[in-house]
């Protein structure tokens, strides 16, 4: 009896602190208010003040109801909703060494999907994938794709000449083959719809995963021990399938990769460089597989929602046009040192980044410790929600900001820098920050100046020949799509019809 004492001690003394803690927390709670939000409801708490059909502007209605910093309370989850760059500047970047760790998802861990290291939690793991990647798109290492993002362009734009109707297809095939080749160093044929095919299931699959409301497993985790067969169970069923899919999707991709290398020799990419440095093969392929599945699916869904806003907006499309053809003239297509003199079409991808948020709500994070903001008792292990969307239509920002009109942000015909630059918060905030960012950014330049100089975009005709109203609609997703819509896409004259084709790719 005397022997087990000083054994028991370590338990006695976890238990004081932890009953500490508990106390001082719920002291600290009590003498500072949680930040306003909608009245819970018993047991739900606030899961009906979810939003339904569109994530940013019902939650944006919310920040307009309570303020910068709404607090929600969900199945005894509490979540802070950020409704203001400042307020997302000041926790997500300021103390980003408190804000940047990730949710817990009970689909994330059945799926094991968090070698995607986007939903991996703050700390070293995480560290070491965030620097590999990070190290792979330096600013000078960046210079080294443009060339292949340029003939990927040029390939899209011959493509976009021989079946103009099928440009979703193409887009979709341009952004995938880039990638494909700058990670993997693998040449994706036209017409090869694989690759795109294989981003596009990785990306719904985490794009789905990260939906809040989407899995009613999240919001009642024990129900991950139910048997498959039982009623509302059926997400083990998917969490088991998506497991081999998405292991298998990133295994394919680096064992066609090394195969590649060995039978039609190297390639710089990715891949050559982590080789070489001999990094563990198990991150090499878990990043690589990341940055497939980030890359390609969020640059086209710009691009998609570009294309749209050019056959929305045919007057802005003729001002680019107009620059592009004093800048770059009838006798070549665009290409990268254009765009210090093309102030207009840096502009116009300005205003795609914020026309369309592709990241509505971003990813959300998590805070680690309890904290305060502005007097409010933000309580550690809250799910942080930066409203992206929000932040893109501040009327004191951008007036009338369902339009889309990219001289807002220019003055005397250069870019305005007193005017806040989406990019500043579409590609995230602190330490999580995109860090795919000027890559997608550089991506979409090339695209929408070579698409402009070569082609018109119009609305389709309906019967009467008469051109239909389009707009924006979206799948109010995690990573927001334009949904799919027909417009027509014709060279700009015969001479540039010419040019195109003579491109080389
Ligand atoms: C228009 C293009 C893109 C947009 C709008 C976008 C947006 C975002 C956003 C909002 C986040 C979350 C940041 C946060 O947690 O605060 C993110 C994370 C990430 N993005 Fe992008 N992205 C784009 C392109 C790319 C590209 C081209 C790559 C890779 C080549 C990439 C790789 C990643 C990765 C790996 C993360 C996770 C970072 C982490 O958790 O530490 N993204 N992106």
């Amino acid at each position: 009896m005397l022997d087990s004492i000083p054994l028991q001690w370590p338990y006695l003394l976890i238990l004081v602190a932890a009953v500490l803690v508990v106390v001082l927390r719920a002291k600290r709670g009590a003498q500072q208010p949680l930040p306003p939000g909608p009245r819970p409801l018993p047991l739900l708490g606030n899961a009906l003040d979810f939003p339904r059909r569109h994530l940013g502007r019902e939650f944006r209605d919310l920040s307009d109801r309570y303020g910068d910093v709404v607090y929600l309370k969900v199945l005894g989850q509490s979540v802070i909703l950020l409704g203001s760059y400042e307020a997302a500047c000041e926790l997500l970047e300021k103390r980003s060494a408190n804000y940047s760790d990730r949710p817990q998802s009970v689909m994330v861990d059945m799926t094991n999907l968090d070698w995607i290291f986007v939903f991996k939690n703050y700390g070293s793991e995480w560290r070491k994938y965030r620097r590999e990647l990070h190290n792979m798109f330096l600013p000078d290492i960046l210079s080294r794709y443009h060339p292949i993002q340029r003939d990927i362009t040029r390939e899209l734009l011959q493509n976009l000449l021989t079946d103009p109707a099928a440009f979703s297809g193409h887009i979709k095939f341009s952004f995938a083959a880039a990638i494909v080749r700058v990670v993997y160093g693998l040449d994706a044929a036209h017409g090869d719809k694989k690759y795109y095919k294989l981003a596009e299931r990785l990306a719904n699959i985490a794009e789905d995963i990260s939906t809040p409301g989407q899995h009613i497993v999240e919001a009642f985790p024990s129900m991950q021990w139910l048997p498959s067969w039982f009623p509302g169970a059926g997400f083990k069923q998917l969490a088991a399938s998506w497991k081999q899919e998405i292991a298998a999707i990133r295994d394919h991709l680096y064992e066609s990769a090394k195969e590649a290398m060995a039978t039609n020799g190297v390639k710089e990419s990715i891949l050559t460089k982590l080789t070489e440095e001999k990094v563990d093969e198990e991150l090499a392929k878990n990043m690589m597989a990341t940055a497939y599945a980030a890359g390609a699916d969020t640059t086209n869904a710009s691009v998609h929602a570009f294309v749209l806003a050019m056959a929305m907006y045919p007057e802005v499309q003729k001002k680019a046009q107009a620059e592009l053809d004093a800048v770059v003239g009838s006798g070549r297509l665009p290409d990268f040192s254009d765009q210090k003199c093309l102030p207009y079409v840096t502009a116009l991808t300005k205003e795609v980044l914020r026309w369309h948020v592709v990241a509505p709500i971003g990813v959300p994070h998590r805070s680690v410790a309890d904290d305060d903001y502005n007097g409010y008792f933000i309580p550690g292990g809250s799910i942080i929600i930066a409203n992206q969307w929000a932040m893109s239509r501040d009327p004191n920002h951008y007036p009338d900001p369902e339009n889309f009109n990219p001289d807002r942000f220019l003055i005397n015909g250069q870019l305005n820098h007193k005017v806040r630059d989406p990019s500043s918060y579409v590609f995230g905030f602190g330490r999580r920050i995109c860090p795919g960012r000027n890559f997608g950014e550089a991506g979409l330049f090339i695209t929408c100046a070579s698409i402009l100089h070569a082609f018109t975009i119009t609305p389709p005709l309906d019967e009467r020949g008469v051109p239909r109203k389009l707009e924006m609609k979206t799948n109010n997703l995690a990573v927001s799509h334009p949904l799919p819509f027909e417009c027509r896409i014709a060279p700009r004259s015969p001479h540039m019809e010419e040019l195109v084709r003579a491109s080389t790719a």
